[in-house]
């Protein structure tokens, strides 16, 4: 009973993934949104990220393999999530947990500077109204959902969506291989990794 659920998981995680492997679209959208990554580095801008529960972590672990370490060593880049407590704690206190991303890209988000919202369903109010600040701040927005994208669908400058309609851990799974190959072709491109 216990290893046909091992192995019925395993296999629900490797269908997800083939499907998501052999839709172009999906595949366009990384390469798309590298290239956001990489214009806005170059030209001395900065990354922030976000997201809620586990893509929180996520967020976290795509800012610090850009400003920390990927696989070897190689120059800092400019990038952070949003994940400072206190500035959570307050905003949530004092205006609502909407808009405790929103706040902080009010106060640190500069044209062309790029925001890179995770949400395995598309519907976080709070990952909706830091796309809105951002573009009101002129920066661009990468995307990554899940299912049909939600209220995010369609939002973004770049938007990878894993077209998975169960539950978000195996919509996780692929967010986190698609943040690695971000990080991959960003260094690619600015620094000539393969
Ligand atoms: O990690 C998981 C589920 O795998 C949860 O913590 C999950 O991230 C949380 O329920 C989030 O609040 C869901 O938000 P979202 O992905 O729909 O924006
Ligand atoms: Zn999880």
């Amino acid at each position: 009973m216990v290893q046909q659920l091992i192995q019925n998981s395993l296999a629900e995680s490797q269908s997800v993934l083939d499907r998501f492997v052999n839709n172009p679209k999906q595949i366009q959208a990384i390469e798309a949104a590298a290239q956001v990554l990489v214009e806005a580095l170059k030209n001395g801008h900065k990354i922030i990220s976000c997201g809620n529960g586990g893509s929180h972590c996520d967020a976290m672990h795509f800012a610090e393999e850009l400003s920390g370490r990927y696989r070897e060593n190689r120059p800092a880049l400019a990038a952070m999530a949003i994940s400072d407590p206190s500035h959570i704690t307050c905003v949530s206190n004092d205006f609502g947990y909407n808009f405790v991303f929103s706040r902080f890209i009010e106060g640190l988000g500069q044209e062309g500077d790029v925001l890179v919202g995770i949400s395995t369903s598309g519907n976080s109010a709070s990952i909706i109204e830091a796309v809105s600040a951002a573009k009101q701040k002129g920066m661009k927005v990468i995307l990554l959902t899940g299912k049909d994208g939600g209220k995010l669908a369609n939002l973004g400058d770049a938007e990878i969506r894993v077209e998975h309609e169960g539950f978000a851990d195996r919509i996780q799974e692929i967010h986190i291989k698609v943040i690695h190959i971000m990080i991959q072709l960003v260094e690619y491109h600015i620094f000539g990794r393969k």
